[in-house]
């Protein structure tokens, strides 16, 4: 298979975790016989230095020509006193609308080996395996007006019935698909747009009937995400909701630095990126946990391409270098060896590949 990739490394950690992810794609390209045509572009604060637009025409049109999107990740204190259509965030919005990518996969796997660095007991986090499904091109981070008024700030939380109905049957989809079982989650106690998302639900649910539905509040959620989050299969809310739930679910897994994402739309093409930020205060360390980005290239193998092996494969190599005890400094406790962004990388490819190794202690040691 031959497949164009566009690469966004953006700012902070996101160039150290998507080199990592490159790696690793090139060596399942590598095993699998398959040629991924790679072409580097700019967003974010990279972006505002170079050409001072933080998604600039070049790198669209370069995405159009492209099968599929790997991006690292944007911002940064350089940049955030910028005006807001100067910020690097800004490009990361934008990019999700050009292209219309309205379904954000977020999902959340305890790995076994990872159980003793979540701050939850082993209980509680064993066996998590959920999937939340993030409105992404809609609610409080696109709605019209925004702006300082005299007296304060306003930002407006819009949806259109067709913009939930789309993602709503995206999540009953994949609900039908995994446990079938889905949790919506709004704030219809308060919020007129969280009223209109449960009606949706309700209607929607017809056409559903081996699915498990149940509405729940954003708040109680946030709660029970942590003190049961096994009995969570499919969580279906807005964007910026998801954005929170999301970074909290983290947690479970013992680290931000490995829940992977993609942003979808219903054709082959996506975005795939971490869950994670730019982290800027640990950038050029070469400390990163590239995993998040090494698993969303995964999700881009499986989601864009249909290449469930190799998707697969990387899922196991990751797994298998937790298995043996390393791990990055995000997950540092007793016991454990820690290496570099890059060692851990070397160690995954190996797994997949382990000619590869051998080369690189061959170079080592001429
Ligand atoms: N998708 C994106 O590009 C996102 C960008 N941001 C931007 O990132 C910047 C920093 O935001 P924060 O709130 O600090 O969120 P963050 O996600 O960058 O970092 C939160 C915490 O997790 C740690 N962390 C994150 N990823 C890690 C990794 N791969 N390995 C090890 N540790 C990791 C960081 O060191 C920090 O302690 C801001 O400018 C923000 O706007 C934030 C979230 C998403
Ligand atoms: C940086 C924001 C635009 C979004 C965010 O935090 C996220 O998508 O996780
Ligand atoms: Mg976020």
């Amino acid at each position: 298979m031959e497949k164009k990739i566009t690469v966004l490394p953006g700012d902070g950690i996101g160039p150290e975790v998507v080199a990592s992810a490159v790696r690793v794609l090139q060596v399942i390209g590598k095993r699998f016989n398959h040629t991924f045509h790679l072409g580097y572009a700019t967003i974010g604060g990279a972006a505002i230095d170079q050409h001072n637009n933080p998604l600039p025409d070049e790198t669209i049109e370069m995405c159009e020509n492209s099968d599929a999107i790997l991006l690292g990740a944007v911002g940064g204190p350089k940049w955030d006193h910028n005006p807001p259509e100067l910020r690097p965030e800004k490009g990361l919005l934008r990019i999700r609308k050009h292209f219309d990518l309205f379904a954000n996969l977020r999902p959340v796997k305890a790995f076994p080996s990872l159980l003793d660095a979540s701050p939850l007991k082993r209980e509680v986090a064993e066996n998590v395996d959920l999937m939340i499904v993030r409105e992404l091109t809609g609610g409080v981070y696109f709605g019209e007006p925004r702006m300082r008024t005299e007296n304060g700030a306003i930002d407006t939380t819009v949806y259109s019935t067709a913009e939930v109905e789309r993602i709503v049957e995206n999540a009953f989809e994949l609900a039908r698909l995994r446990g079938g079982k889905l949790c919506s989650v709004d704030k219809a106690n308060v919020l007129e747009t969280s009223r209109l998302w449960r009606e949706v639900v309700e209607a929607k649910k017809k056409d559903y009937p081996d699915v498990q539905v149940e509405h729940n509040l954003v708040d109680s959620v946030a709660m029970k995400l942590i003190t049961n989050p096994c009995h969570y299969d499919v969580v279906v809310t807005e964007n910026m909701f998801g954005d929170i739930l999301s970074d909290e679910a983290s947690v479970i897994t013992g680290s931000l630095g490995v829940l992977p994402s993609a942003s979808i739309r219903g054709d082959n093409f996506g975005l795939y990126e971490p869950v994670h930020g730019s982290a800027p205060e640990i950038a050029g360390q070469g400390v990163a946990n590239p995993a998040a980005t090494i698993l969303s290239v995964a999700m881009m193998l499986q989601y864009s391409f249909g290449l469930k092996e190799e998707a697969a494969e990387i899922e196991r190599a990751v797994s298998a270098v937790f298995d043996d005890g390393y791990f990055t400094a995000d997950l540092a406790r007793d016991g454990v060896r820690i290496l570099s962004t890059n060692e851990w990388t070397d160690k995954v490819m190996n797994e997949i590949d382990t000619s590869f190794v051998s080369e690189s202690i061959m170079t080592t040691y001429i």
